[in-house]
């Protein structure tokens, strides 16, 4: 796998390069040249593959060579080890469930294939990592889990002072041993600022190896696009044949990135909705064709407020560049607080589902799509965190006391453990050097 940088003044590298850097020496994004289509036969037999056995020939067609057959096999085994099942809430309408994995949310596809590979190239290289790692929930959890004790490894999480939940908070808190949190007097977007500018800083990176655990470094897309095989697969083992669309709740746009890449593989999807709460610059991009970020917006699914998408760029290429092509292969919508909350309250008295504000937002986005189609189409909304993790959101929404996962309730008595820092760039270099 060769990658180059989308801002093309950075050499072209090769995978193990990529995933140690993160972010190429220009700023811009790694994205491989060659993304292979897979062969008809992979999509004639696919409902008769695990998800293991998909995440595997995704991966090898993707990697080509540069890992032995053998050791991907090891790699991915010991990554995706959970399921991402499908779940039909209402005619046509799937609810793709990516939080059975250890920190209940879909960042453990990334975050484990990611520390899965690291690890192998390590064992190779000896060298020991320093990963710097910005969440505004999610993505924070599943990397500490996903780093947890891992030789060589150190971890450190920025996320934002009280806008991240409670079970979120204590995922990144109470782990300790090579897992740091600092919890930032800012918003997201400054803990991703603060990370980037660490990645380009050269006296950092002259004294460690810095590494991202972001979806902007590119061996975090790779797994994500191996559910969007599987929920085909899914589909297609209960016999559906009606075209596909994927609405992906989106706030870093890592996610619908991945499923672009499984589109160029080959995956037939009719549409992509790009459904984000207020902070919705990319639907505003995908209307006007003009992208314009914004400060963020806090709101309750806080995982998504998100105001620069490290990811837009990718997105942008992946679904052909020009805008005229781009929204043949995505389509937007943007729903407020009081709309996301009606959307849960709605499903949940008609269906018993319980859904997380991250997953009404998709819910809301796939229906205004869906609902301007002359056809029957199979929707699948991804759901991208268990509903526990956002529990006052969810049983004040709800009116009604729910099921916590023993898993996530165990947290909750634990002691949180974080640093404080402010969003100066000058102060959190001076953490690091010290
Ligand atoms: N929504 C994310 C923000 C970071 O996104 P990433 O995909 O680039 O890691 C989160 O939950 O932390």
């Amino acid at each position: 796998m060769i990658l180059y940088s989308t801002n093309h003044q950075s050499p072209d590298v090769q995978l193990e390069e990529a995933v140690f850097r993160g972010l190429p020496p220009d700023n811009g994004l790694y994205m491989p040249h060659v993304i292979p289509t897979l062969p008809t036969s992979f999509f004639d037999n696919i409902e008769k593959m695990s998800i293991t056995d998909i995440a595997f020939e995704v991966s090898k067609a993707l990697l080509g060579d540069e890992i032995s057959e053998e050791d991907l096999k090891m790699i991915v085994n010991r990554a995706i080890d959970f399921d991402a099942p499908v779940v039909e809430i209402e005619k046509d309408t799937y609810v793709l469930e990516l939080f059975h994995g250890p920190s209940m949310a879909f960042k453990d596809f990334g975050a484990r294939f990611m520390a899965s590979l690291m690890s192998y190239f390590l064992q190779k290289s000896q060298k020991d990592i320093h990963i710097l790692v910005a969440t505004s929930g999610d993505t924070g959890g599943a990397v500490a889990q996903g780093f947890y004790k891992t030789p060589g490894i150190k971890v450190t999480i920025l996320y934002p002072t009280g806008k991240v939940s409670d079970i979120q908070e204590k995922q990144l808190t109470t782990l300790g041993e090579n897992v740091t949190a600092l919890e930032v007097d800012g918003t997201f977007d400054d803990c991703q600022a603060l990370v980037k500018a660490a990645f380009l800083d050269s006296e950092l990176s002259s004294k460690f190896n810095l590494a991202s655990a972001n979806s902007i470094n590119i061996s975090r897309l790779i797994p994500q696009s191996f559910y969007y095989f599987n929920a085909f697969a899914e589909l297609k083992r209960a016999g559906n044949t009606k075209p596909v669309v994927f609405c992906v709740p989106s706030g870093n746009f890592g996610n619908l990135s991945a499923g672009l890449i499984a589109q160029r593989m080959g995956l037939p999807v009719k549409m992509f909705v790009a459904a984000t709460n207020v902070n919705n610059v990319v639907p505003e991009y995908l209307k006007t064709g003009i992208y314009q970020p914004k400060p963020s917006q806090e709101t309750i699914s806080n995982a998504m407020d998100v105001g620069n998408p490290s990811n837009f760029i990718r997105m942008r290429l992946l679904a052909g560049d020009a805008h005229q092509e781009v929204v043949t292969h995505i389509t937007g919508d943007f729903s407020d607080d009081t709309d996301t909350r009606k959307a849960m309250k709605d499903v949940f008295d008609r269906t018993g589902y319980v859904m997380c504000p991250h997953t009404a937002v998709a819910y809301l986005g796939l229906k205004s799509y869906t609902d301007t189609l002359n056809e029957e189409v199979a929707g699948v909304l991804l759901s991208t965190a268990h509903y526990a993790k956002f529990l006052d959101v969810v049983e004040d929404t709800l009116g009604t006391s729910v099921e916590v996962p023993e898993r996530l309730s165990a947290l909750l008595s634990k002691e949180k453990v974080s640093i404080l820092m402010t969003k100066d760039f000058a102060d959190f270099k001076a953490y690091l050097l010290k």
